[in-house]
């Protein structure tokens, strides 16, 4: 299959329920939104967006390499030459369109907040809290946007003003995750710096209400500086039932394992570890929540952590994915807000006492439904804010009161700006995935954040920094953030994959990895398994490729509508869906039960971006599998052979022979990994790793931003 031409393979297949469409871009036009007006945009990535905009173009990147065939699990890889030198169309008008009907056949249809009411609604109940009706301009402003952004999801154009956003998830109980919202937004003037683009996230804004001159313009301020985009999508509410709020997923066979984990600290006067929740003091109400989600012995992260920060000490924290990272910031930071008392909810300006931001809107949810758990039954008032999603319904849940504030950094610098909320209370300011919020994409935000009118200095805060990954580079930004006297956490190595995720690497051809993710995908049967790919339409591509191969698969990228997102994640983590075909916008922080499997189908040229996708699986001692694709043709892929050699032996990992050739003969090309792993503590200096796979430092290493330039969803939020 994998010679054939991409259109011809998506003709008319089997019709899933979840089948993909690609709806052709009737509105373009309309909407002026060509290269010229998407100034800033995601769509400037030159290798992202070939020469249309309306899916796979003839000649896009995917499959257009002359390479190796290898398309075999231990196969020869350096045997096998067969260049195949066909320029393979991956794009398909076939594929738009074909499939608009079905695919949302399956969901309940659930009536209650429509956007409409919640604007009338909002603005009444506002009145005597500092909103001005003038707010309800959102109302009309409309279309824009919305149908831009329908235009290029991969799944089906749909107006966000449909409203039916309860349909989805309200019907699903259980899981306390399920309530992930993800959406995208675009055309924001910051977005426009050099090299990074599209995160773009939607923060609603109207010009009128523009108290301060933030070098920042909101997504809804319009692609070309007119009349803005809004967005309407209300979400729907979390769960309220106890069940729902604590449901949770067992830990698995290797959570004891974890102990053996060394664990470095460093930093002067670090307060001791502590063994058991016991020792850490906590309220009741909060050892009865921490008991009721399921947590009975602490994780190392959280050992070291929780006692850090009971101390009040600035901490930077880096430790396996999915080994209980987020528990090990919020416990103490509720602890403290139980024990000194919070300010009583006022009806005027909320003063958040916390404040963590994430990069993505599934994974801020994430926390914020751990916060919400953790705080259940106390006077500590979580919210959720993140792009995509109406402003009001943001602005909405802080007026309900608000404690801690869990935003993605769009949202929150937008409702700063406009000074709907107050940062005078402010004690805990938390990154989570720092290395990513501090690295070229979210760093400046960051900065326009810690530099807020209002925002305590770091002496007067408590900051806290949590990572898989901690790239020097990034150690080194950290510090402006950090006061000097930081601790440094480290479980195991900075930057090293989960153990408990078995990696296996195999050399596959740009033309076979189609016919070999059938393959294993088929062969896995229903087991969840995600999928990364590069590109938001490649993701789109694929899960329709395998929705034709009768595997059940949806997609999660930045292109696709929120609602759809959403629905997408709910599928997959429900089971309606075993399989995600997911862009890095899925990488980090996701915490899905049971999944099984990842496979790489694309590698980034980016260590840690690999280290966080494995890491969907195995996590809180399961076990799980990551296979990635390796294509020796491919430049990004020789360049990251050295850090992935690096990683597989760290792990315990077999490294085949192929790849270390590979590696070693890479000269010249190297990721960022190099200094990834050089270190623990930046502040130590350069430790070498004696018989280290990799060099610790390696000179004339390439400094990496966090994301290659052609990771089209290099921005998420
Ligand atoms: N002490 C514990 N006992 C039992 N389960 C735990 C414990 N700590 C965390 N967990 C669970 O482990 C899972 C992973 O935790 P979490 O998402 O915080 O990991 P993480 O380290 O932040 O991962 P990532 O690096 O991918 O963001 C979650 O389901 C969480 O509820």
């Amino acid at each position: 299959m994998g010679d054939e031409d991409w259109d011809s393979e998506l003709t008319a297949g089997p019709s899933f329920s979840f089948t993909p469409s690609f709806p052709k871009l009737e509105t373009e036009k309309a909407f002026n939104y060509n290269e010229s007006s998407n100034k800033g945009g995601e769509d400037e990535f030159p290798k992202s967006d070939g020469p249309s905009r309306r899916g796979f173009g003839a000649d896009r990147g995917f499959g257009f390499k002359r390479g190796n065939r290898s398309d075999g699990e231990g196969s020869n890889f350096f045997g096998r030459g067969g260049f195949k030198g066909r320029n393979e169309d991956s794009g398909s008008e076939n594929a738009k369109g074909d499939n608009n009907g079905p695919q949302r056949s399956g969901f309940s249809r659930r009536g209650g907040f429509r956007d409409g009411n919640v604007e009338e609604e909002f603005g009444e109940k506002s009145a005597g809290r500092g909103f001005s009706h003038s707010e309800d301009t959102f109302g009309q402003r409309r279309g824009r946007g919305a149908a831009v952004r329908g235009t290029r999801g991969g799944f089906g154009r749909r107006d966000e003003n449909n409203d039916e956003s309860h349909s989805s998830f309200g019907s699903r109980g259980g899981f306390g995750n399920q309530t992930s919202y993800e959406g995208r937004e675009r055309g924001g003037g910051l977005r426009g710096r050099g090299g990074y683009k599209g995160r773009n996230e939607d923060v609603g804004s109207d010009s009128g209400q523009v108290k301060n001159n933030y070098p920042f313009k909101s997504d809804e301020d319009g692609e070309n500086g007119d009349k803005p985009a809004r967005m309407t999508y209300v979400p729907p509410p979390p769960p309220e039932t106890e069940d729902g709020i604590f449901a949770h997923y067992q830990t698995g066979i290797n959570f004891d394992k974890y102990d053996d984990i060394l664990t470095d600290v460093s930093g002067i006067n670090p307060p001791p570890a502590i063994l058991t929740f016991e020792e850490a003091n906590l309220p009741e109400t909060l050892n009865k929540n921490i008991s009721k989600a399921g947590y009975a012995k602490l994780t190392p992260v959280q050992k070291h952590s929780i006692p850090i920060v009971l101390a009040k000490r600035d901490l930077m924290a880096c430790a396996q994915t999915g080994s209980g990272k987020t528990a090990a910031f919020l416990l103490p930071i509720l602890a403290h807000m139980m024990q000194d008392g919070v300010a009583p909810h006022s009806l005027d300006l909320q003063e958040p006492e916390a404040i963590i931001v994430a990069p993505t809107r599934e994974l801020i949810n994430q926390i914020f439904l751990d916060a919400r758990k953790f705080a259940y039954g106390t006077c500590i008032k979580p919210v959720v804010v993140y792009g995509g999603t109406q402003t009001f319904h943001s602005l909405r849940q802080i007026y309900q009161g608000c404690n801690i504030l869990c935003a993605t950094p769009g949202r929150l610098l937008d409702i700063i700006r406009r000074e709907k909320i107050g940062l005078a209370k402010l004690r805990y300011l938390v990154l989570d995935e720092a290395d990513r919020m501090l690295d070229m994409g979210f760093g400046p935000d960051m900065k326009i954040l810690i530099t807020s009118p209002g925002m305590p200095s770091k002496e007067e805060r408590q900051t806290l920094m949590f990572s898989a990954t901690f790239p020097e580079r990034i150690q080194s930004l950290a510090k402006e953030f950090l006061k000097s006297d930081y601790l440094f956490v480290v479980v195991g190595q900075v930057g090293g994959a989960c153990s408990d995720v078995e990696q296996i690497i195999i050399p596959v051809g740009q033309h076979g990895k189609k016919d070999k993710l059938v393959e294993i995908l088929q062969g896995l049967g229903t087991e969840r398994t995600m999928v990364f790919v590069k590109t938001k339409k490649k993701a789109d591509y694929l899960t329709t490729l395998l929705c034709q191969e009768n595997v059940l698969a949806t997609s999660i990228h930045g292109d696709r509508l929120q609602k759809e997102r959403e629905e997408a994640l709910a599928d997959f983590r429900f089971g309606k869906c075993n399989v995600l075909v997911a862009t890095n916008v899925a990488a980090r922080g996701l915490d899905i039960e049971n999944v099984q499997h990842v496979i790489i189908f694309d590698l980034s040229d980016n260590i840690e971006e690999y280290v966080h996708r494995i890491g969907r699986t195995g996590r809180c001692g399961n076990v799980g599998k990551a296979i990635t694709f390796f294509d020796s043709d491919d430049n990004e892929d020789r360049t990251v052979a050295r850090s992935l050699v690096k990683v597989l032996s760290d792990a315990q990992q077999e490294v085949p022979v192929w790849l270390e050739e590979i590696a070693f003969s890479a000269s010249g090309t190297f990721s960022s990994i190099g200094s990834t792993f050089a270190s623990v503590d930046s502040r130590r200096g350069v430790s070498h790793i004696p018989g280290g796979h990799a060099q610790s430092h390696i000179p004339g290493g390439h400094a990496h931003s966090a994301f290659a330039a052609d990771d089209d969803d290099a921005s998420w939020d």
